[in-house]
């Protein structure tokens, strides 16, 4: 639900998540989290039979662990509407720009994004946009401020700025759309049910790569060594780890303009001064630079030197002239989306005790680990029970992550952009537990039963296995940070490519005609 001061309008010193917005917010989420525990059991327990003190202490625990998970859920309430706010702002703001300058005209009402709709008397609809249907054109999603600078060797560099459009249907037509559904006499149609291609168009020339490379190759490290000479010849800065910067310059004092960064401040600060990802490895190497960063990413150029490199279109050998046209733009990208993940323990009396999220590309798994007992997984979806996993293990998926572990465990193959979350079961005991596809908007609570005879283990992307104990439990649902990878054709070319060159997905031999047909 929209707070009740939403205005994207509105007075940017009224905005409601600066205003104790998120302290209600997580009040009334809290009190919804701690009246679902509260209920019959604590009253029915006093009132009629007189609770075990320890029995009434554990539901006090209980209590405060849902108090911090509502806390944590409020916490993502809040950001999503500040990042719909600040996109309503921008719309409007390029909506009175339209209105000025043309014979538009805009309605609003009630103060409400949902309202706006613009209407043209001259112009006809074009075939895919129809304008009456509430439906415009313009910039969506710009990278950041126009003003912001970073200081590299002492002088002063502007991040280059781009901005992302929607291709209409594949035609590189500048239109793209906001609303998905319009009312017109009362007939319900849908504009747009998900995104389309992307397309991001550098506005000033991007200045700063920042190249990451599998550990320990060979092959790697020529490319890297090479790619490095190509670009400082072409004036860009060059970032790389601090272990790669060490081999470079071990091999050659030459590599001393490479820069690298020394501390967690300026690992920190990376997104600000990269305008660009280079990649050079297998799928572990894009995971590992999307775990790189833990909120905006730049766009990622993966090269293929891995064996097989379902997120890596690009071929090494041609670095040249991929990084000529990605450097030139247009480009394609896939915006990969990411599942953010929160532990919450049993034993966390406090919100201070929730540990860290992570935002994992591919997937979360919560599995028995070394234990040889079956989970015991209570899983929820926005509060409602979903079932009771027991067998292996459970993961959830992003859409980019369907072809991964996901895959193994028996989950359909998604393309990377339709936004959903996989919830796919390991090895269920189960004849009837078939892998489900959950819309993006949800939130997951996969929580290890009390009673289960053995804690769980989760794992990230396959790394940062961490033990779930009887409990604890772990919460997740849509980032809002994506992670945005250059595509060699488009999104769909490149997924068919993948599975088909990647995966030999459905080859078989051509039944010839030579034989028997239907008369
Ligand atoms: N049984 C399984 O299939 C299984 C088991 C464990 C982990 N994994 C996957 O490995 C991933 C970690 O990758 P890593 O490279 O760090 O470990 P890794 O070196 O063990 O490689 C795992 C394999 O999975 C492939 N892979 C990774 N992401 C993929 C994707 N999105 N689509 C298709 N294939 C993909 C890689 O190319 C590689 O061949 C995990 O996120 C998980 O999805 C799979
Ligand atoms: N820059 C890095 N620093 C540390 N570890 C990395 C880095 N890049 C990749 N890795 C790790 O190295 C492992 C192997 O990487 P990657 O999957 O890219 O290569 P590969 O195994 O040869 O490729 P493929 O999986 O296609 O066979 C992964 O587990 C990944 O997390």
């Amino acid at each position: 639900m929209a707070p009740e001061n939403f205005n994207p309008n509105g007075n940017a010193s009224n905005l409601p998540w600066e205003d104790g917005f998120l302290d209600s917010l997580s009040i009334v989420n809290s009190e919804k989290a701690v009246k679902e525990v509260i209920q019959p059991p604590l009253v029915e327990g006093i009132d009629d039979h007189l609770v075990e003190f320890s029995e009434a202490m554990r539901t006090v625990s209980k209590v405060l662990r849902r108090a911090a998970e509502g806390k944590a859920s409020a916490q993502a309430e809040a950001s999503e509407w500040k990042r719909k706010y600040e996109l309503e702002r921008e719309r409007n703001r390029q909506l009175e720009n339209t209105e000025l300058n043309s014979n538009y005209t805009v309605e609003k009402g009630d103060n409400s994004a949902d309202h706006l709709k613009l209407m043209s008397e001259t112009d006809e609809p074009s075939q895919f946009c129809n304008e009456k249907n509430g439906i415009y054109s313009h910039e969506v999603l710009r990278d950041r401020e126009h003003n912001a600078y970073s200081n590299v060797h002492g002088k002063l560099i502007r991040k280059a700025s781009f901005k992302l459009q929607w291709y209409c249907k594949g035609e590189k037509n500048d239109q793209h759309k906001h609303d998905i559904v319009s009312f017109e006499k009362g007939n319900i149609t849908t504009a747009e049910r998900s995104s389309k291609q992307i397309c991001l168009k550098w506005e000033s020339p991007p200045q700063t790569v920042l190249i990451l490379t599998k550990p320990n190759s060979t092959s790697v490290k020529v490319i890297c060594a090479e790619m490095v000479r190509w670009l400082k010849e072409k004036k860009l800065n060059i970032y790389v780890e601090p272990r790669v910067r060490t081999e470079l310059v071990t091999e050659s004092a030459y590599y001393d303009f490479v820069q690298t960064w020394k501390d967690d401040d300026g690992f920190l600060l990376l997104h600000e001064k990269v305008d660009l990802v280079v990649t050079l490895g297998g799928d572990g190497t894009v995971l590992w630079a999307a775990s790189m960063f833990k909120g905006p990413v730049p766009p990622i150029v993966p090269f293929s030197l891995g064996s097989l490199g379902f997120m890596t279109p690009f071929h090494s050998e041609q670095y040249k002239e991929c990084l000529k046209s990605i450097l030139q733009g247009p480009i394609s990208i896939t915006l990969r989306h990411r599942l953010q993940c929160h532990v919450i323990r049993e034993s966390a009396k406090t919100e201070d005790e929730t540990e860290e999220p992570i935002l994992v590309l591919n997937e979360v798994t919560i599995d028995r680990g070394i234990s040889s007992f079956l989970t015991n997984l209570e899983c929820y979806c926005d509060n409602s029970f979903v079932t009771c996993v027991q067998g292996d293990g459970l993961i959830l998926s992003t859409t980019s992550g369907s072809t991964a572990y996901s895959l193994a465990a028996g989950g359909s193959m998604v393309h990377p952009q339709v936004p959903g979350i996989l919830f796919t079961p390991i090895c269920p005991h189960s004849l009837s537990f078939r892998p489900l596809i959950l819309p993006e908007y949800v939130t997951l609570r996969i929580q290890v039963a009390l009673n289960s005879r053995g804690p769980a283990w989760v794992s990230f992307d396959g790394k940062d296995r961490k033990q779930l104990s009887q409990g604890d439990a772990l919460v997740c649902s849509m980032s809002i940070w994506p992670v945005p990878t250059a595509c060699r054709g488009d999104s769909t070319n490149d997924f068919l490519h993948s599975i088909h060159e990647g995966l030999h997905w459905n080859l078989r031999k051509t039944q010839s005609g030579d034989g028997p047909r239907d008369s």
